[in-house]
């Protein structure tokens, strides 16, 4: 049931076969058992690549210089927890990535870890972040940041996203449009099954949007990057939205390097020292930042922050898929609307918008622009569905 994992801990590897069953942990279906020894081979990231080479069948050694790793774990392990306290203190309950911290027990010489729930993703934000946080590390393997700065430089100058926001609303007395080009979601599965990206970004266009918004995460929305390029590609004039779970500033540039004009900050799995750093790299590189708050303690935090500009309430719960469209008035009241007010800055109601009423709810609540999929998407022809929305051919 249990099953226990042995390694030396002055192992050589270039002593040991190329099968990775010597040196590597075995998950079993409830404990880890390893040699405190070895701790450090599966604790450090640069360990674990060597630990690959290995696999690989390339031969290394690693020195077992058991003060300096156990240095560096204390380090890792404090970072770790520092940033955790951080986290907490701004009331996140998104956790970054899996808690694989330091073990729970020490007996004798081994070290066991309860594989507990706590490796397990709460809820589906949490677990979109993790996945995020994986499929990010390989992204940049393979595009590292120097090449991804030189895909930037040449990439075709950002539009004013929130010029044409602003344009829009003043022409229609309406809120803007940011229409969403969404194929699919966690919480409504396939929303249309003829979907051709360029062809409904086109419809979006044509009925009025303001600016489009193009999902690319690919696991749990079936978007892609290859949707906005080929969005930007074909024509469409509407500033894009990349649309994604960004969790690391590399993908800022590659969302610049793929034609974005803005990208999405998320107040639930960002702190604000990385909604800061970030912001401030979108402005060097061209892109507007629309912020995503969901309750009051997040729109308390990113009030605080100076330079933002454009926030969206989402009237998603990203982590129980619950939608309440008075969520949007909920934080535009009081003092809280009044700030936004004196800072001058856009609110944008985002999700759950579907007629005519509903549009004229969050207008009257403060929002001067909406971001809105699935009412427009599910629909024969997204340009009606623009109509149908506002009650009124907006494009004129
Ligand atoms: O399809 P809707 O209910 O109109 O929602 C659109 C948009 O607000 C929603 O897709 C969204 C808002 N914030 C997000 C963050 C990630 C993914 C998706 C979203």
């Amino acid at each position: 049931m249990h099953e226990l994992i042995c390694a030396t801990s002055s192992v050589s590897f270039n002593s040991l076969p190329s099968s990775p069953v010597n040196h590597t942990f075995y998950d079993t279906t409830r404990f880890t058992f390893r040699f405190l020894k070895n701790k450090h081979i599966a604790s450090f990231p640069c360990m674990r690549a060597q630990q690959s080479e290995a696999t690989d069948g390339s031969a290394i050694n690693i020195a077992s210089d058991d003060s300096k790793v156990d240095a560096l774990d204390i380090k890792e392990s404090k970072v770790k927890n520092s940033q955790i306290d951080i986290a907490a203190t701004q009331g996140i309950k998104i956790r970054r990535r899996p808690p694989t911290g330091p073990p729970l027990h020490h007996v004798g010489p081994f070290e066991f870890r309860l594989q507990n729930e706590g490796n397990t993703p709460r809820n589906i934000l949490e677990e979109i972040v993790w996945n995020k946080d994986t499929e990010v590390a390989q992204m940049r393997e393979k595009k590292p940041l120097g090449s991804l700065k030189k895909a930037t430089d040449i990439a075709a100058p950002p539009r004013d996203f929130i010029g044409a926001l602003k344009a829009s609303y003043e022409k229609t007395g309406m809120p803007a449009l940011i229409a969403e080009v969404k194929k699919a979601s966690p919480s409504r599965g396939v929303l249309r099954e003829d979907f051709d990206p360029v062809e409904i970004a086109k419809a979006y266009e044509k009925g009025g949007a303001a600016c489009l918004s193009v999902l690319t995460d690919a696991k749990y929305f079936q978007g892609s990057f290859e949707n906005l390029e080929a969005i930007r590609n074909a024509g469409v004039k509407c500033p894009l939205l990349c649309k994604e779970f960004i969790v690391d500033a590399w993908q800022l540039y590659y969302a610049r390097a793929k034609g974005a004009d803005a990208v999405l900050l998320i107040a639930a799995i960002l702190q604000d020292l990385d909604i800061k750093y970030m912001t401030k790299i979108c402005k060097m590189i061209g892109l507007t930042v629309l912020v995503e708050v969901h309750d009051e303690n997040e729109m308390d935090r990113v009030l605080e922050i100076d330079g933002i500009q454009l926030i969206g309430i989402n009237n998603r719960n990203l982590e129980t898929f619950e939608v309440d469209i008075s969520n949007t008035e909920k934080l535009l009241e009081g003092e809280r609307g009044e700030k936004i007010r004196q800072k001058g800055i856009i609110v944008v109601g985002e999700s759950g918008l579907f007629t005519p009423a509903d549009v004229a709810y969050v207008q009257e609540a403060g929002v001067k622009a909406i971001l809105v999929g699935e009412s427009l998407v599910k629909q024969e022809d997204p340009t009606k569905g623009i109509a149908l929305l506002f009650g009124k051919d907006i494009s004129a």
